[in-house]
């Protein structure tokens, strides 16, 4: 049967980036989704938004939520300081595994735990099943529709800290209408918006910066 787009996305990759360079993995991926196929990586400009509040962070354990292809995921694990680590949450078995071949080629797989189901399961297993003591940082890039619920969730799971850091990709589109909403009236949180563009489109999006203050 034919390949999905995500399956000709990591060929291209395997056929095209230098093994073990993260950036010419997210270069490469860069070049197929902006020339050939477009796809749902967060990209190269909000990428550039990504690193900045990964690097202020310097978590020593970031979440994200939504690995989709790997892309994030490398983009966070290349900057992740030694004995860091980040776990990504993937349900969809398909994307699971063509992260995994990703993450795997980039040569980031030591700093990134994949975790293989629905967020809303994963959350409440993080302290107990994957030790997590809290969490530095959260990227969300799954569901928009998801993006608050499970921020309740992280916090009922008591799984942040005072300066703990959520930055939410697309809150311009598709949108979060209900979770910046949420998240700008939440007296617990100090949030900031950093607009940019959609993803190898001329295209207003955002992302959204919130850090818990306990
Ligand atoms: C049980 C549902 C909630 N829990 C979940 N737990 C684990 N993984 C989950 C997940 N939800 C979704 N996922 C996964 O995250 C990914 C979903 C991401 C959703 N993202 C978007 O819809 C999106 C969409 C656009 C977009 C923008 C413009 C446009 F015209 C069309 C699309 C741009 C983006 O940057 C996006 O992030 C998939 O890999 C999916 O399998
Ligand atoms: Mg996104």
């Amino acid at each position: 049967m034919n390949q999905s787009k995500e399956q000709r996305i990591l060929n291209f990759v395997l056929q095209n980036a230098v093994r073990g360079d993260p950036c010419s993995v997210l270069d490469t991926i860069d070049m197929y989704c902006s020339q050939k196929e477009w796809a749902m990586n967060v990209g190269n400009e909000k990428g550039l938004i990504l690193d900045k509040t990964v690097e202020e962070a310097n978590p020593s354990v970031a979440l994200e939520l939504g690995t989709y292809c790997g892309y994030s995921a490398i983009r966070i694990a290349r900057l992740l300081k030694a004995g860091a680590h980040l776990l990504t949450v993937e349900f969809n078995p398909e994307f699971a595994a063509i992260a995994k071949q990703m993450i795997e080629f980039a040569g980031v797989q030591d700093k990134v735990k994949l975790l293989e189901g629905p967020s809303e399961e994963i959350i409440p297993q993080l302290k107990k099943k994957y030790e997590v003591d809290t969490l530095d940082f959260v990227f969300l890039d799954h569901w928009k529709d998801r993006y608050t619920p499970d921020t309740i969730l992280i916090q009922e799971c008591n799984l942040l800290r005072k300066g703990s850091v959520l930055l939410a990709d697309n809150v311009i589109v598709p949108g979060a209408p209900e979770f910046l909403n949420y998240i700008r009236n939440n007296p617990h949180f100090q949030c900031t918006n950093y607009p940019s563009r959609l993803e190898y489109m001329k295209v207003e999006d955002a992302m959204e910066k919130a850090v818990f203050l306990g």
